[in-house]
This record gives structure tokens, C-alpha cells and sequence, in this order.
């Protein structure tokens, strides 16, 4: 039976974070990152440890089946490679910037001027479609320190939190995109190895909707139970069961990790008590 090549990040921002969601879906690989290559153990599937600039053209040569990739250097370096799956980790922007005190504020105002990117097709996209004219600059790190050390007057470049925008004194003036890790395939994929990367796609999924939900207990008095159920929505319907003191229930439900501080005022308020709130491992609906 072949075998699914699937490239990760063989160090860096996205390493950590893609071993993991192939850990979490049961894809355990013996040997570390001192390989260029590993077997899985229990699975069809061999990873490959690649730098996530090569990652595109590996898939277009198809040298790899699937890939755990940024989306913003799929669509730096890979313009028709598509991806099956966003997969919620290594958020980020491809912005603009400039230095606090300059008088642009967004990408027109930067017409005949200079800007330093590692990213200088997304740049010139995004130049063409507003028919500006500027000169790209390609760096391939350090970006932020460009317009201080007097190489352009404006950056493109990544931004998380924009602690690095910060220091540097740069404001941001120009989101072009927003990215974020995506499961991306070959176009060159066969079918078998494609029935593979379903399996693994669907368990991702799984992953997926474990860690965006949270499983919630509580123990709700019978006649507030209506009102406590209003709130909480349940994957079909929360689960009922009487205490064995009279005149009280346990609830069982699923939510979303984010709308539970939304609620718990009015859970209390309607005297549930005795709330939990777990992780979920993986879901399945
Ligand atoms: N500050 C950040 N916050 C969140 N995600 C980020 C951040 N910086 C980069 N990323 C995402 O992680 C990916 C990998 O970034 P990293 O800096 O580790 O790699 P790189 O040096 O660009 O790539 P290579 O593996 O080719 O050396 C980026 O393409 C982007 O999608
Ligand atoms: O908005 P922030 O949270 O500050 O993140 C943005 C920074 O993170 C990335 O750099 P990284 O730390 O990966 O270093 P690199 O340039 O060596 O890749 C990116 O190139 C930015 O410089
Ligand atoms: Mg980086």
C-alpha cells in the first residue's frame, strides 16, 4: 500500500504546533527532526521535514502529497496549490507599515516610494490591483528595521501581535491578508493517496471541533431547568438527569469555548450550580 508523503516545517513557527495536530489525530512518528524523512508508526503516511518557503514547489513537483503550510506562502509561492482544511493555529497578517511619524496611510500613499518585503509577489499583486507603481525591495528577514536603517519608507511583512511593529517604531497602515496554517494538497495527488488524506482530513476535523468546544455540567433546581436550557445550546440537545436530592437536575451540554464567559452570568442568576467546564479530546458529530 502507498503511502501518503505529508511536508511539515522542519523548524520554526509552524514545526511545534503541526506535530502536534498529528499527534492529537494519532499519527506518531518515532524519530525527531534530525531526519529529513519519518515513518508514522500506526498510519500509511511518511512526513517530510522541509523549510515552509520550499514547501510550495514540493507540491507543485509533486514531492510531497499534502503539506502543513502557511497561507500566506502558499499564495507567496504557490498559486495554484489548493488547501482542504484551515487548521486554526499560527494566525497571523501580511501588513503594511510604515514609521510612525510618516504621512501615509495606506498603500496608494506609498506610489514611487520604496518598500522591503519577503513577501514580493503578494506585494506587487496587491500594486498592480490598485495601479501603483512602487520599488520592491526582497529581504528574507528582518524586515521591520528597513525604513530605521534608511533602506525603504515602507514595509510588507508579518504581523501577530505587533509587538515587532512596536519596537521598531513602524505603524500598521495596510492589511493585505490574513493567514493562518492550512492542510494543502498536491495537484499532482493520486486517488489512493488522496483517500489517505481524507482519513486524516476528517480527523483533523475531529481535533478541530474538540478544541473550539468546551463540555459543560451543571447542576440547575427543576424549576429554573427551562430557562438554564435556553441558554445552553448542546450538540442535539442537552442531557437531563435527576440528583438525588429532590428538586434538581445535572445538565450535560457541549459548547463553544468562547460563548461560555458570555453566559455564566446568567447560568448563576438562574441558580445553576456546581458548573464544570472540560476540555474536549476530539468531537465527532
Ligand atoms: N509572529 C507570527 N505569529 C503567527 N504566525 C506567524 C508569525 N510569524 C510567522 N508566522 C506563520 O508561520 C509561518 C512560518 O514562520 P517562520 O518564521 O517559522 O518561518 P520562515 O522562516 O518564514 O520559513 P522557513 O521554514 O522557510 O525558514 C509563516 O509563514 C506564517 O504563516
Ligand atoms: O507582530 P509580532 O507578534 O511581533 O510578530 C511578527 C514578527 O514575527 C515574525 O518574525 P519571526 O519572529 O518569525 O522572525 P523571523 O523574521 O526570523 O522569521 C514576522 O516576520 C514578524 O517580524
Ligand atoms: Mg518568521
Amino acid at each position: 500500500m502507498s503511502k501518503l508523503r505529508i511536508a511539515v516545517q522542519k523548524s520554526g513557527r509552524l514545526n511545534e504546533d503541526s506535530m502536534r495536530i498529528l499527534k492529537d489525530i494519532g499519527i506518531s512518528i518515532d524519530n525527531g527532526k534530525d531526519q529529513l524523512k519519518a515513518s508514522a508508526r500506526d498510519f500509511p503516511v511518511e512526513v517530510f521535514y522541509l523549510r515552509n518557503g520550499d514547501i510550495p514547489q514540493y507540491l507543485k513537483d509533486g514531492v510531497v502529497d499534502a503539506a502543513i503550510i502557511g497561507e500566506n506562502v502558499l499564495i507567496e509561492k504557490g498559486a495554484d496549490i489548493e488547501f482542504i482544511e484551515r487548521l486554526g493555529f499560527s494566525k497571523c497578517k501580511v501588513s503594511i507599515a510604515v514609521p510612525k511619524d510618516s504621512d501615509a496611510n495606506s498603500l496608494k500613499d506609498l506610489s514611487g516610494k520604496r518598500i522591503a518585503t519577503s513577501y514580493p509577489k503578494t506585494v506587487q499583486k496587491f500594486l498592480k490591483e490598485q495601479n501603483i507603481k512602487a520599488q520592491l525591495h526582497q529581504i528574507n528577514g528582518s524586515v521591520e528595521i528597513a525604513p530605521n536603517i534608511g533602506l525603504a519608507d515602507g514595509i510588507c511583512d508579518i504581523v501577530s501581535s505587533g509587538s515587532t511593529l512596536f519596537k521598531n517604531g513602524l505603524k500598521e497602515i495596510e492589511v493585505l491578508l490574513k493567514s493562518e496554517a492550512v492542510l494543502a494538497v498536491s495537484p499532482a495527488i493520486t486517488d489512493e493517496r488522496m483517500a489517505i488524506l481524507k482519513k486524516i482530513q476528517f480527523r483533523i476535523q475531529s481535533v478541530l471541533k474538540g478544541r473550539n468546544s468546551k463540555y459543560v455540567l451543571l447542576n440547575a433546581p427543576n424549576d429554573k431547568l427551562d430557562a438554564i436550557l435556553n441558554l445552553l445550546p448542546g450538540m442535539r440537545s442537552p442531557t437531563v438527569l435527576p440528583l438525588a436530592e429532590k428538586g434538581w437536575s445535572s445538565v450535560h451540554t457541549v459548547i463553544n469555548k468562547n460563548d461560555f464567559w458570555e453566559i455564566i452570568d446568567e447560568l448563576k442568576a438562574n441558580g445553576a450550580e456546581g458548573i464544570l467546564v472540560c476540555p474536549i479530546e476530539k468531537m465527532v458529530l
